[in-house]
């Protein structure tokens, strides 16, 4: 398998206070990699970096064999909307709109699909988490798992090489926390990289491998 993602020398600071210092990982298509650290140590900020959300003061990031600095703005937009996932502490759902329409729109923003295939795509990452039943139900009445399996769907709907999941056991209780373990799963079977920021154990024998952040420096543990 060859890298998705490959960090050197990562370094970030917020004023005078220095969150990364010379970060350092590689991961493969198909592995997952937990982050684990007490709070405040700059696993989000790490996240949000690799996932081109945030800029490192240095270091060079190289996603799927290219150094991110030698893509153009066109070519990171692509990446963001066409390669990678994200699954956040809130979901970014659209309250008053329908499970389907929050799918819909995101669909729309993302792919030129035609009105069938996007009813089917929507269909399909509905029922692989298990949420079709609630495909007319507006956000804001779903309960907490529910919510977080529609942004779930989201990630499902098209094919990802990288997704970033950052403490997303955070509101969910155990049930739902063993599907989404369930979910990872199937993403690993289709190729596709996670990286995890959780304290939560569960996700240890999930993964591949798994990095301590403290004081600056990401470890294998
Ligand atoms: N935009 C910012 N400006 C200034 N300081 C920031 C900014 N973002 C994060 N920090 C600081 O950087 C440090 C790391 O924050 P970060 O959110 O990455 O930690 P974390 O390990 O994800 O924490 P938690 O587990 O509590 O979510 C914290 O001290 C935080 O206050």
């Amino acid at each position: 398998m060859v890298n998705i993602l490959k960090v050197r020398g990562l370094t970030k600071s917020y004023e005078d206070h220095t969150v990364l210092e010379n970060v350092e990982f590689e991961l493969k298509q198909n592995e997952i990699m937990l982050i684990k650290g007490r709070s405040g140590t700059g696993k989000s900020t790490l996240l949000n970096i690799c996932s081109m959300l945030e800029n490192p003061d240095a270091g060079e990031i190289i996603f799927d064999g290219k150094n991110l600095d030698s893509y153009d703005h066109k070519e990171k937009q692509d990446i963001l909307r066409n390669h990678l996932g994200y699954i956040f502490q809130d979901y970014n759902l659209f309250e008053d709109l329908t499970v389907y329409d929050n799918l819909y729109i995101y669909l729309t923003l993302s792919s030129d699909l035609n009105k069938s295939k996007i009813n089917e795509l929507i269909r399909n990452s509905l029922d692989e988490v298990g949420l079709l039943s609630k495909i007319k139900s507006k956000a804001k009445l779903l309960s907490g798992g529910e919510r977080q399996r529609v942004a779930l769907a989201r990630t499902l709907l098209l094919p990802r090489k990288l997704v970033f999941a950052d403490e997303p056991t955070a509101n969910i209780d155990e049930e739902n926390s063993a599907k989404l373990i369930n979910i990872f799963n199937k993403l690993k079977d289709k190729n596709t990289a996670i990286i995890i920021v959780s304290h939560d154990d569960i996700f240890d024998s999930l993964a591949d491998k798994i990095y301590l952040l403290e004081g600056g420096k990401l470890c294998q543990k």
